[in-house]
Protein backbone atom coordinates (compact mmCIF):
# COMPACT_ATOMS: atom_id res chain seq x y z
CA UNK A 1 0.00 0.00 0.00
CA UNK A 2 1.67 3.48 -0.88
CA UNK A 3 -0.18 6.10 0.33
CA UNK A 4 -0.30 9.98 1.22
CA UNK A 5 -1.19 11.67 4.26
CA UNK A 6 -1.69 14.77 5.15
CA UNK A 7 -0.88 15.93 9.18
CA UNK A 8 -2.46 19.26 10.70
CA UNK A 9 -2.29 20.21 14.43
CA UNK A 10 -4.19 22.32 16.03
CA UNK A 11 -2.73 23.50 19.33
CA UNK A 12 0.88 23.48 19.81
CA UNK A 13 0.95 21.74 22.90
CA UNK A 14 1.43 17.96 22.91
CA UNK A 15 -0.03 15.53 25.96
CA UNK A 16 0.28 11.74 25.25
CA UNK A 17 1.49 8.49 26.32
CA UNK A 18 3.44 6.43 23.89
CA UNK A 19 4.18 2.77 23.75
CA UNK A 20 6.74 2.59 21.42
CA UNK A 21 7.86 -1.00 19.78
CA UNK A 22 10.96 -2.98 20.19
CA UNK A 23 14.74 -1.75 18.91
CA UNK A 24 14.94 -2.96 15.41
CA UNK A 25 19.12 -3.18 15.81
CA UNK A 26 18.33 -5.15 19.44
CA UNK A 27 16.00 -7.24 18.17
CA UNK A 28 17.91 -7.72 14.39
CA UNK A 29 21.05 -8.73 16.39
CA UNK A 30 19.21 -11.37 19.45
CA UNK A 31 16.98 -12.96 16.70
CA UNK A 32 20.39 -13.97 14.83
CA UNK A 33 21.91 -15.11 18.23
CA UNK A 34 18.35 -16.93 18.77
CA UNK A 35 19.03 -18.78 15.59
CA UNK A 36 22.70 -19.20 16.08
CA UNK A 37 22.12 -20.91 19.07
CA UNK A 38 19.90 -23.35 17.96
CA UNK A 39 17.00 -21.70 20.15
CA UNK A 40 19.33 -21.84 23.62
CA UNK A 41 18.52 -18.28 23.09
CA UNK A 42 14.69 -16.93 23.09
CA UNK A 43 14.23 -13.46 22.18
CA UNK A 44 11.08 -11.54 23.98
CA UNK A 45 9.01 -8.41 22.79
CA UNK A 46 9.58 -8.83 19.53
CA UNK A 47 9.98 -5.64 17.20
CA UNK A 48 7.20 -4.64 15.10
CA UNK A 49 9.16 -2.93 12.48
CA UNK A 50 9.05 -4.67 9.38
CA UNK A 51 12.69 -5.46 9.22
CA UNK A 52 12.71 -7.54 12.35
CA UNK A 53 9.60 -9.07 11.47
CA UNK A 54 11.16 -10.43 8.19
CA UNK A 55 14.09 -11.33 9.41
CA UNK A 56 12.30 -13.66 12.31
CA UNK A 57 10.19 -14.76 9.63
CA UNK A 58 13.13 -16.01 7.95
CA UNK A 59 15.48 -17.33 10.76
CA UNK A 60 12.61 -18.92 12.72
CA UNK A 61 11.33 -20.68 10.02
CA UNK A 62 14.79 -22.39 9.88
CA UNK A 63 14.96 -22.85 13.42
CA UNK A 64 11.71 -25.19 13.19
CA UNK A 65 13.56 -27.07 9.98
CA UNK A 66 11.23 -25.74 7.96
CA UNK A 67 14.02 -24.09 6.05
CA UNK A 68 12.25 -21.25 5.35
CA UNK A 69 10.67 -22.68 1.59
CA UNK A 70 7.50 -21.38 1.68
CA UNK A 71 7.58 -18.47 4.06
CA UNK A 72 7.18 -15.16 1.72
CA UNK A 73 10.61 -13.57 1.76
CA UNK A 74 12.13 -17.15 0.50
CA UNK A 75 11.47 -18.97 -2.90
CA UNK A 76 12.82 -22.00 -3.48
CA UNK A 77 13.38 -23.06 -7.18
CA UNK A 78 15.00 -26.43 -8.37
CA UNK A 79 18.33 -26.01 -6.34
CA UNK A 80 18.48 -22.77 -4.72
CA UNK A 81 16.76 -20.88 -2.32
CA UNK A 82 16.86 -17.14 -2.51
CA UNK A 83 16.21 -14.84 0.66
CA UNK A 84 15.30 -11.67 -0.14
CA UNK A 85 15.36 -9.03 2.80
CA UNK A 86 14.03 -6.18 0.77
CA UNK A 87 15.14 -2.37 2.46
CA UNK A 88 16.12 -4.46 6.08
CA UNK A 89 20.15 -3.45 5.75
CA UNK A 90 21.02 -4.90 9.21
CA UNK A 91 19.15 -8.16 8.35
CA UNK A 92 21.17 -8.06 4.71
CA UNK A 93 24.53 -7.88 6.50
CA UNK A 94 23.78 -10.35 9.29
CA UNK A 95 22.59 -12.49 7.30
CA UNK A 96 25.36 -12.41 4.52
CA UNK A 97 27.62 -13.49 7.80
CA UNK A 98 24.88 -16.16 8.93
CA UNK A 99 24.57 -17.97 5.57
CA UNK A 100 28.46 -17.93 5.41
CA UNK A 101 28.52 -20.78 8.03
CA UNK A 102 25.34 -22.19 7.58
CA UNK A 103 26.28 -24.87 5.06
CA UNK A 104 22.98 -23.83 3.18
CA UNK A 105 23.81 -21.92 -0.59
CA UNK A 106 21.36 -19.36 -0.68
CA UNK A 107 20.89 -16.31 -3.12
CA UNK A 108 20.40 -13.09 -0.62
CA UNK A 109 18.89 -10.36 -2.30
CA UNK A 110 16.91 -7.30 -1.14
CA UNK A 111 15.40 -4.01 -2.52
CA UNK A 112 16.34 -1.81 -5.63
CA UNK A 113 18.10 0.66 -2.96
CA UNK A 114 19.81 -2.39 -1.31
CA UNK A 115 22.10 -3.28 -4.62
CA UNK A 116 23.27 -0.12 -4.35
CA UNK A 117 24.58 -0.23 -0.62
CA UNK A 118 28.31 -1.59 -0.23
CA UNK A 119 28.67 -5.18 1.17
CA UNK A 120 32.21 -5.66 -0.66
CA UNK A 121 34.02 -5.23 2.87
CA UNK A 122 32.11 -7.86 4.69
CA UNK A 123 32.19 -10.06 2.02
CA UNK A 124 35.83 -9.90 1.51
CA UNK A 125 36.82 -10.37 5.45
CA UNK A 126 33.98 -13.77 5.11
CA UNK A 127 36.02 -15.11 2.18
CA UNK A 128 39.39 -14.13 4.33
CA UNK A 129 37.86 -16.42 6.89
CA UNK A 130 36.43 -19.44 4.73
CA UNK A 131 33.31 -18.30 2.89
CA UNK A 132 32.28 -19.23 -0.41
CA UNK A 133 30.00 -15.89 -2.18
CA UNK A 134 30.27 -14.75 -5.25
CA UNK A 135 27.95 -11.77 -6.82
CA UNK A 136 25.07 -12.15 -9.40
CA UNK A 137 25.26 -9.09 -10.57
CA UNK A 138 27.69 -5.57 -9.35
CA UNK A 139 31.16 -6.86 -7.80
CA UNK A 140 30.74 -5.78 -3.70
CA UNK A 141 27.05 -4.90 -3.98
CA UNK A 142 23.92 -7.28 -3.20
CA UNK A 143 22.52 -9.76 -4.54
CA UNK A 144 24.95 -12.00 -3.31
CA UNK A 145 25.56 -16.49 -4.13
CA UNK A 146 26.55 -17.55 -0.84
CA UNK A 147 27.35 -20.99 -1.13
CA UNK A 148 28.27 -23.98 1.61
CA UNK A 149 31.41 -24.94 2.65
CA UNK A 150 32.85 -22.90 5.04
CA UNK A 151 36.70 -24.23 6.02
CA UNK A 152 38.23 -21.48 8.58
CA UNK A 153 41.37 -20.49 6.95
CA UNK A 154 42.56 -18.03 9.88
CA UNK A 155 41.23 -16.41 12.84
CA UNK A 156 42.95 -13.19 12.57
CA UNK A 157 40.71 -10.76 10.08
CA UNK A 158 41.57 -6.81 9.48
CA UNK A 159 38.42 -4.84 8.75
CA UNK A 160 38.21 -1.34 7.68
CA UNK A 161 36.01 0.26 10.43
CA UNK A 162 34.12 3.77 8.43
CA UNK A 163 32.15 2.63 6.41
CA UNK A 164 29.88 0.58 8.36
CA UNK A 165 29.51 -0.63 11.72
CA UNK A 166 27.11 -3.46 10.53
CA UNK A 167 29.96 -5.10 9.30
CA UNK A 168 31.57 -5.93 12.26
CA UNK A 169 28.89 -6.71 13.89
CA UNK A 170 27.54 -9.25 11.43
CA UNK A 171 31.45 -10.58 11.55
CA UNK A 172 30.97 -10.40 16.18
CA UNK A 173 27.90 -12.62 15.77
CA UNK A 174 28.94 -15.62 14.26
CA UNK A 175 32.43 -15.40 15.94
CA UNK A 176 31.63 -17.71 18.88
CA UNK A 177 30.44 -20.25 16.12
CA UNK A 178 33.55 -19.90 14.11
CA UNK A 179 36.09 -23.07 15.06
CA UNK A 180 38.79 -21.18 15.76
CA UNK A 181 36.85 -17.94 16.63
CA UNK A 182 38.06 -15.08 15.80
CA UNK A 183 39.99 -11.75 16.57
CA UNK A 184 38.88 -8.83 14.56
CA UNK A 185 41.36 -5.93 13.76
CA UNK A 186 39.40 -2.98 12.94
CA UNK A 187 41.67 -0.47 10.51
CA UNK A 188 40.93 3.58 10.71
CA UNK A 189 37.99 5.46 12.64
CA UNK A 190 35.32 2.91 13.73
CA UNK A 191 32.23 4.35 12.11
CA UNK A 192 28.36 4.09 15.20
CA UNK A 193 30.67 2.92 18.02
CA UNK A 194 27.68 2.43 20.14
CA UNK A 195 25.97 -0.76 17.69
CA UNK A 196 29.43 -2.55 18.26
CA UNK A 197 28.93 -2.22 21.93
CA UNK A 198 25.46 -3.41 21.16
CA UNK A 199 26.44 -6.12 19.82
CA UNK A 200 29.20 -7.23 22.48
CA UNK A 201 26.43 -6.66 25.57
CA UNK A 202 23.92 -8.56 23.76
CA UNK A 203 26.25 -11.60 22.95
CA UNK A 204 27.58 -11.06 27.03
CA UNK A 205 23.67 -11.70 27.97
CA UNK A 206 23.59 -14.73 25.87
CA UNK A 207 26.76 -16.24 27.49
CA UNK A 208 29.40 -15.28 24.89
CA UNK A 209 32.95 -13.46 26.45
CA UNK A 210 35.39 -10.99 24.39
CA UNK A 211 38.44 -9.06 25.01
CA UNK A 212 38.55 -6.04 23.25
CA UNK A 213 42.39 -4.19 23.26
CA UNK A 214 43.44 -1.16 21.49
CA UNK A 215 41.70 -2.04 18.14
CA UNK A 216 41.33 -5.72 18.28
CA UNK A 217 38.33 -7.44 19.22
CA UNK A 218 38.27 -11.03 20.07
CA UNK A 219 36.03 -14.09 20.62
CA UNK A 220 36.95 -17.71 20.98
CA UNK A 221 34.83 -20.61 20.22
CA UNK A 222 32.33 -20.66 22.94
CA UNK A 223 28.66 -22.08 23.86
CA UNK A 224 25.76 -20.00 24.27
CA UNK A 225 23.98 -19.83 27.50
CA UNK A 226 19.81 -21.24 27.72
CA UNK A 227 18.78 -17.87 28.64
CA UNK A 228 16.78 -15.18 27.06
CA UNK A 229 17.50 -11.32 25.96
CA UNK A 230 14.37 -8.94 25.91
CA UNK A 231 14.75 -6.10 23.12
CA UNK A 232 14.09 -2.68 24.46
CA UNK A 233 11.86 -0.18 23.23
CA UNK A 234 13.63 1.67 20.64
CA UNK A 235 15.31 4.92 21.19
CA UNK A 236 15.80 5.76 17.78
CA UNK A 237 12.11 6.16 17.31
CA UNK A 238 12.07 7.98 20.71
CA UNK A 239 13.58 10.81 18.83
CA UNK A 240 10.83 11.73 16.85
CA UNK A 241 9.01 12.34 20.34
CA UNK A 242 11.57 14.47 21.51
CA UNK A 243 11.55 16.73 18.04
CA UNK A 244 7.45 16.43 18.52
CA UNK A 245 8.31 17.90 22.22
CA UNK A 246 10.93 20.43 20.86
CA UNK A 247 8.38 22.18 18.34
CA UNK A 248 5.82 21.95 20.17
CA UNK A 249 4.95 25.49 22.98
CA UNK A 250 4.09 22.86 25.84
CA UNK A 251 4.80 19.01 25.96
CA UNK A 252 4.05 16.83 28.70
CA UNK A 253 5.09 13.20 26.91
CA UNK A 254 5.53 9.88 28.64
CA UNK A 255 7.47 6.57 27.02
CA UNK A 256 7.27 3.65 28.99
CA UNK A 257 9.62 1.06 29.16
CA UNK A 258 12.65 3.38 28.43
CA UNK A 259 15.87 3.71 30.76
CA UNK A 260 18.43 5.77 30.90
CA UNK A 261 21.02 2.39 30.60
CA UNK A 262 20.52 1.41 27.24
CA UNK A 263 22.17 -0.45 24.95
CA UNK A 264 21.48 1.86 22.48
CA UNK A 265 23.74 4.59 21.30
CA UNK A 266 20.66 6.46 20.27
CA UNK A 267 19.44 7.24 23.80
CA UNK A 268 22.05 10.02 23.90
CA UNK A 269 18.97 12.14 22.33
CA UNK A 270 17.91 12.76 25.69
CA UNK A 271 21.35 14.59 26.03
CA UNK A 272 20.72 16.02 22.76
CA UNK A 273 17.37 17.46 23.62
CA UNK A 274 18.15 18.71 26.80
CA UNK A 275 19.84 21.61 24.44
CA UNK A 276 16.56 22.85 22.94
CA UNK A 277 14.65 22.85 26.19
CA UNK A 278 13.53 18.95 26.70
CA UNK A 279 14.20 17.76 30.35
CA UNK A 280 14.33 13.52 30.40
CA UNK A 281 13.27 12.19 33.92
CA UNK A 282 13.13 8.69 34.08
CA UNK A 283 10.95 7.40 36.92
CA UNK A 284 7.52 4.73 36.40
CA UNK A 285 9.61 2.41 34.58
CA UNK A 286 9.72 5.05 31.48
CA UNK A 287 10.88 8.17 30.96
CA UNK A 288 9.06 11.58 31.19
CA UNK A 289 9.80 14.08 28.43
CA UNK A 290 8.77 17.63 29.40
CA UNK A 291 9.52 21.22 27.51
CA UNK A 292 10.74 23.86 29.31
CA UNK A 293 11.96 26.61 26.99
CA UNK A 294 15.43 27.98 27.04
CA UNK A 295 17.46 29.62 24.39
CA UNK A 296 19.45 26.85 21.88
CA UNK A 297 23.71 27.72 22.55
CA UNK A 298 24.88 24.58 21.52
CA UNK A 299 26.32 24.95 18.14
CA UNK A 300 27.86 21.68 17.10
CA UNK A 301 26.50 18.03 17.02
CA UNK A 302 28.91 15.18 15.85
CA UNK A 303 26.45 12.25 15.04
CA UNK A 304 29.16 9.83 14.53
CA UNK A 305 28.04 7.68 17.01
CA UNK A 306 24.47 7.98 16.65
CA UNK A 307 24.01 8.52 12.52
CA UNK A 308 19.92 7.72 13.14
CA UNK A 309 19.26 10.53 14.85
CA UNK A 310 21.31 13.11 12.45
CA UNK A 311 17.49 13.69 10.57
CA UNK A 312 15.80 14.28 14.02
CA UNK A 313 18.24 17.10 14.75
CA UNK A 314 18.94 18.67 11.64
CA UNK A 315 15.22 19.14 10.54
CA UNK A 316 14.48 20.59 14.25
CA UNK A 317 17.71 22.94 13.81
CA UNK A 318 16.12 24.06 10.41
CA UNK A 319 12.62 24.46 12.40
CA UNK A 320 13.71 26.74 14.85
CA UNK A 321 15.91 28.40 12.74
CA UNK A 322 19.22 27.44 14.58
CA UNK A 323 22.03 27.79 12.65
CA UNK A 324 23.56 24.70 13.56
CA UNK A 325 26.72 22.92 12.40
CA UNK A 326 27.10 18.96 11.60
CA UNK A 327 29.45 16.64 11.90
CA UNK A 328 30.02 12.34 11.52
CA UNK A 329 27.38 12.56 8.01
CA UNK A 330 30.04 10.99 6.24
CA UNK A 331 28.06 7.40 6.33
CA UNK A 332 24.57 8.81 5.62
CA UNK A 333 24.96 8.74 1.95
CA UNK A 334 24.41 4.59 1.81
CA UNK A 335 21.54 4.17 3.80
CA UNK A 336 17.92 3.64 3.07
CA UNK A 337 18.64 6.68 0.33
CA UNK A 338 21.31 9.05 0.45
CA UNK A 339 20.07 11.12 3.22
CA UNK A 340 22.26 14.36 2.93
CA UNK A 341 20.71 15.25 -0.53
CA UNK A 342 17.22 13.81 0.73
CA UNK A 343 17.29 16.77 3.60
CA UNK A 344 18.93 18.96 1.33
CA UNK A 345 16.03 18.98 -1.59
CA UNK A 346 13.40 18.92 1.24
CA UNK A 347 14.67 21.35 3.39
CA UNK A 348 14.69 23.04 0.49
CA UNK A 349 11.32 23.54 0.58
CA UNK A 350 11.08 25.62 3.34
CA UNK A 351 14.11 27.94 2.19
CA UNK A 352 16.54 26.30 4.53
CA UNK A 353 20.07 25.13 3.01
CA UNK A 354 22.49 22.19 4.20
CA UNK A 355 26.03 22.90 3.38
CA UNK A 356 28.50 20.33 2.56
CA UNK A 357 32.03 21.73 3.16
CA UNK A 358 34.25 18.36 2.89
CA UNK A 359 33.13 16.55 6.36
CA UNK A 360 31.58 19.29 7.62
CA UNK A 361 27.60 20.42 7.35
CA UNK A 362 26.15 24.00 7.87
CA UNK A 363 22.83 24.66 8.04
CA UNK A 364 22.13 28.60 6.76
CA UNK A 365 18.52 29.74 7.85
CA UNK A 366 18.91 33.13 6.16
CA UNK A 367 16.06 32.50 3.37
CA UNK A 368 13.86 30.19 6.00
CA UNK A 369 10.42 30.70 5.44
CA UNK A 370 7.49 28.43 7.02
CA UNK A 371 4.93 27.83 4.19
CA UNK A 372 1.41 27.35 4.85
CA UNK A 373 1.24 23.97 2.99
CA UNK A 374 4.32 21.67 2.61
CA UNK A 375 4.71 18.50 0.77
CA UNK A 376 7.84 15.76 2.07
CA UNK A 377 8.82 13.31 -0.21
CA UNK A 378 10.62 10.25 2.02
CA UNK A 379 12.87 8.80 -0.55
CA UNK A 380 11.70 5.28 0.62
CA UNK A 381 12.94 6.10 3.69
CA UNK A 382 11.15 5.97 7.08
CA UNK A 383 13.19 8.33 8.65
CA UNK A 384 12.94 11.33 6.16
CA UNK A 385 8.87 10.74 6.77
CA UNK A 386 8.88 10.46 10.89
CA UNK A 387 11.82 13.23 11.12
CA UNK A 388 9.73 15.85 8.95
CA UNK A 389 6.36 15.26 10.69
CA UNK A 390 7.12 16.85 13.53
CA UNK A 391 7.03 20.31 11.37
CA UNK A 392 3.23 19.49 11.17
CA UNK A 393 3.49 21.71 14.54
CA UNK A 394 4.87 24.70 12.35
CA UNK A 395 3.36 24.23 9.26
CA UNK A 396 -0.39 24.23 8.68
CA UNK A 397 -0.82 21.20 6.22
CA UNK A 398 2.02 18.82 5.82
CA UNK A 399 1.93 16.58 3.39
CA UNK A 400 3.80 13.30 3.87
CA UNK A 401 4.44 11.24 0.67
CA UNK A 402 3.69 7.21 0.43
CA UNK A 403 3.67 7.46 4.52
CA UNK A 404 3.88 3.73 4.95
CA UNK A 405 7.82 3.78 4.58
CA UNK A 406 7.37 4.10 8.61
CA UNK A 407 6.94 0.21 9.08
CA UNK A 408 10.52 -0.49 8.52
CA UNK A 409 11.17 0.73 11.81
CA UNK A 410 7.71 2.23 13.75
CA UNK A 411 4.60 0.55 11.93
CA UNK A 412 2.46 2.60 14.39
CA UNK A 413 4.22 5.90 13.83
CA UNK A 414 0.86 7.87 12.60
CA UNK A 415 -1.63 5.79 14.93
CA UNK A 416 0.92 7.32 18.23
CA UNK A 417 0.89 10.65 15.91
CA UNK A 418 -2.92 10.46 16.18
CA UNK A 419 -2.73 9.85 19.99
CA UNK A 420 -0.92 12.56 20.63
CA UNK A 421 -3.51 14.89 18.97
CA UNK A 422 -2.64 15.13 15.35
CA UNK A 423 -5.18 14.86 12.20
CA UNK A 424 -3.99 12.21 10.14
CA UNK A 425 -5.82 12.06 7.12
CA UNK A 426 -5.99 10.72 3.52
CA UNK A 427 -5.46 13.73 1.08
O1 LIG B 1 23.90 -2.16 13.70
C1 LIG B 1 22.84 -1.56 13.63
O2 LIG B 1 21.77 -2.00 14.12
C2 LIG B 1 22.82 -0.26 12.92
C3 LIG B 1 23.98 0.42 12.68
C4 LIG B 1 24.04 1.74 12.01
O3 LIG B 1 24.53 1.56 10.70
P1 LIG B 1 26.06 1.90 10.27
O4 LIG B 1 26.97 1.14 11.15
O5 LIG B 1 26.09 1.43 8.86
O6 LIG B 1 26.22 3.38 10.43
C5 LIG B 1 22.65 2.38 11.95
O7 LIG B 1 22.66 3.45 11.05
C6 LIG B 1 21.59 1.37 11.52
O8 LIG B 1 20.32 1.94 11.44
C7 LIG B 1 21.49 0.26 12.52
C1 LIG C 1 20.11 2.75 8.36
C2 LIG C 1 19.05 2.15 8.88
O1 LIG C 1 18.74 0.85 8.74
P1 LIG C 1 19.41 -0.34 7.92
O2 LIG C 1 20.85 0.01 7.65
O3 LIG C 1 19.26 -1.53 8.80
O4 LIG C 1 18.63 -0.48 6.64
C3 LIG C 1 18.08 2.92 9.70
O5 LIG C 1 17.20 2.31 10.31
O6 LIG C 1 18.18 4.16 9.77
Amino acid sequence: MKQNIILRKNSKNVNATIQLTGSKSECNRALVIEALSEGRVKVTNVSDAADAVLLAGILRSELSGVGGQNSEPTTQNSQLTTVNIGPAGTAMRFLTAYYAISGEEVILTGSERMKQRPIGILVDALCALGANIDYEEQDGYPPLNIKGGFEQKTDLISIQGNISSQYITALLLIAARLPNGLKLQIEGELTSRPYVEMTLSMLQQAGIQHQWEDNIISIAPQEFAETSIWVEPDWSAASYWYAIAALSDEAELFLPGLTSYSLQGDSVIGEIMANFGITSQFKDGGVYLKKEPKPIVRKVFDMIKCPDLAQTVVVVCAALGHEATFTGLETLKIKETDRIAALQNELGKMGVKLIEKGLVYKLDCREKFIPQKMKIATYEDHRMAMAFAPLALIIPELEVEEAQVVEKSYPAFWTDLEKAGFEVEAP
